[in-house]
């Protein structure tokens, strides 16, 4: 969908922001533009909506050469979230939200009714949309900027560090939100951060930069995660490598046995059989049950923290199905890297 081809870009001043860089950004996917500050992932992001042109080398958007387009015409086409928003301050959230296909000559009563059903698709309510950008959160603004963006349906949709202002728990459920979004709108989107932890969970492919604008490696998460390319992806990816292969790993599969009965410790259930914690004679402790999506790293911690090493998994309902214990999860996780080596 976006190809960048030998792609150089010098500034005026004498800055290379981006060197000989070749890449494929697969259609329908997230690719993660990851690196340290400087190296030229937001040069590169704003390469593809013209709003910077390189130097030299070709960028094509669904097979067309972008400078062979009229810029304004490709930046409408094309969505596009920053940190901050961005947001206009004095209109509306839900004017904001209806700017771009008021521009593509929609019309007010079209482009109003698009914006109330993108609010609710961002997890806003309808009352929201009538309050100005600083009556709104920071996280709240972050969900108007990605509706915002997505208002004329683009195919693609760039975002420079769009989470990047918020704390770390409303930045995981932004996180969570675009993935399901994600889900079912299946956008080629390509995404700038320094999170490398954000970069794994939400990135098909992760591309990492070196200072001086060069691709050191572009691969899919378990990928880079079990092979780095040199020393410096290996250290940017981080002492916990290991563990952050277990998180893209699904406990599906992985053997339950039946919750033990009459031990020291019990699993107390409700009357809907959802585990409520874990009972020895004179404690109660608490129990984190685990569903089939979760991954092996959230199984790794909940047999830690369990007092039995046991793990309570349940089904869609949060009713218990079995538990896995301690020795099985680290002998799945052994697996699962020696896979990862492997493939
Ligand atoms: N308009 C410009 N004129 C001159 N140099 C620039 C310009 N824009 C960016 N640069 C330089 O190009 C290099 C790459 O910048 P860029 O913003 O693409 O990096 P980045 O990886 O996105 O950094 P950060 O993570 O800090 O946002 C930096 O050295 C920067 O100072």
């Amino acid at each position: 969908m976006i190809q960048f081809d030998a792609v150089h870009k010098r500034f005026p001043n004498g800055t290379t922001a981006v060197h000989d860089l070749s890449l494929e950004m697969p259609e329908g996917g997230v690719t993660v533009l990851v690196g340290s500050s400087g190296c030229g992932k937001t040069t590169t992001l704003r390469m593809i909506n013209r709003m910077v042109d390189p130097t030299s080398g070709t960028i094509r958007v669904g097979g067309r050469d972008v400078l062979e387009q009229d810029a304004a015409e490709l930046r409408r086409s094309i969505g596009y979230v920053i940190q901050q928003s961005g947001l206009f301050p004095h209109r509306t959230v839900l004017d904001n939200i209806a700017t771009v296909p008021l521009l593509l000559g929609w019309g007010r009563r079209k482009a109003r009714a698009r914006a109330e059903e993108l609010l609710e698709t961002v997890g806003l309510t309808a009352e929201a949309g009538k309050r100005y950008p600083h009556q709104l959160s920071g996280g709240q603004q972050q969900r108007v900027g990605v509706a915002r963006a997505l208002a004329a349906d683009p195919p693609v949709l760039l975002m420079d560090e769009p989470f990047g202002a918020v704390d770390p728990v409303v930045r995981t459920q932004l996180q969570d939100e675009l993935l399901r979004l994600q889900k079912e709108l299946s956008k080629t989107i390509v995404f700038v951060t320094h999170d490398i932890d954000e970069a794994v969970r939400l990135g098909d492919r992760i591309a990492i930069f070196r200072t001086g604008g060069h691709l050191v490696q572009c691969a899919p998460p378990a990928e880079l995660l079990a092979h780095p390319a040199d020393d410096f992806v290996a250290d940017f990816l981080g002492a916990e490598r290991s563990l952050k292969l277990l998180s893209l790993t699904a406990l599906e599969g992985i053997p339950q046995a039946p919750a033990p009965e009459g031990g020291t410790w019990e699993l107390v259930l409700d009357g809907a059989r959802r585990p409520l914690h874990w009972r020895t004679e004179d404690t109660e402790l608490p129990v984190r049950p685990l569903s089939d999506a979760d991954s092996l790293l959230a199984a790794l911690n909940e047999s830690i923290a369990s007092p039995t090493g046991l793990v309570a998994r349940v089904d869609a309902d949060g009713a218990l199905t079995g538990v896995t214990s301690r020795d099985e999860i680290h002998a799945h996780a052994g697996l699962a890297h020696e896979e990862a080596r492997a493939a």
